[in-house]
């Protein structure tokens, strides 16, 4: 009996597409320009200074920048880049200049969960800020009170097994009443072998299927 739901972001609510061709260049563009303007806040210095750590060596603020767009070029799941990449939507979202992209059932088949009383959880790499403002700011209206919870890579990474462990413990749910949705088969993989029930999303016909999981084309086809 499924109890709760942990969903993905990218490919599984919302569109690939929007990340990469909207959002990561929306970060990619202002990047440079909100370091200057906001290094000295402690939230960004804490976050600019674990990006001199990964790096092992000391950033100017510049170095930082040039840093920062080589990990978006390389789609880097750190935690630091998802936090600054956050903050800067914030200001995206704020000026208008962003709306955050569901897919039309997305919010339909969410707000049926929740009606249901099954708990509505988010595991996405993108910050928990960044999760609440895609979902704070779509076309269908904030979508975030149907959400207990958010986890983002502070947890874990999204294909290690313990994360789900974690999650599973947070939430305070035996895994096996807990269901996990994602496009991304190792995530899926690394949730089922924490316990957690699992089902991909195969939203784009060239997705790659793993068949060992359940699989739905959109969220009507999700079976709680
Ligand atoms: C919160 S929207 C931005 C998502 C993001 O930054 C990302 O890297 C995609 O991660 P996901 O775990 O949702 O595939
Ligand atoms: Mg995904």
């Amino acid at each position: 009996m499924i109890k709760a739901i942990v969903t993905d972001i990218e490919g599984t609510t919302s569109s690939i597409d929007f990340v990469h061709q909207t959002l990561f260049p929306y970060a990619k563009a202002h990047l440079r320009s909100f370091l200057r303007a906001q290094a000295r806040r402690p939230e960004v210095a804490v976050q600019v200074h674990a990006v001199a750590e990964a790096e092992g060596r000391q950033l100017t603020l510049e170095d930082a920048a040039d840093v920062l767009e080589r990990w978006i070029a390389e789609d880097r799941k750190a935690t630091p880049l998802k936090a600054l990449q956050g903050m800067i939507w914030a200001q995206g979202y704020a000026a208008g200049e962003l709306e955050g992209h569901v897919y039309p059932d997305t919010p339909d088949y969410l707000r049926r969960w929740h009606a249901q009383g099954l708990g509505l959880y988010v595991y996405s790499s993108g910050s928990v800020e960044a999760q609440q403002l895609i979902f704070g700011h779509t076309a269908y209206g904030d979508l975030t009170p149907l959400f207990s919870g958010y986890f983002d890579t502070r947890i874990g990474g999204k294909r290690e097994v313990a994360s789900y462990r974690h999650i599973v413990a947070e939430i305070g749910l035996p895994a096996g009443e807990v269901l996990f949705l994602s496009d991304i088969g190792e995530e899926l993989d690394a949730a089922r072998e924490a316990g957690l029930a699992t089902t991909q999303l195969l939203r784009d016909a060239q997705a790659k299927a793993f068949p060992q999981h359940p699989s739905a084309r959109d969220f009507s086809e999700v079976r709680v």
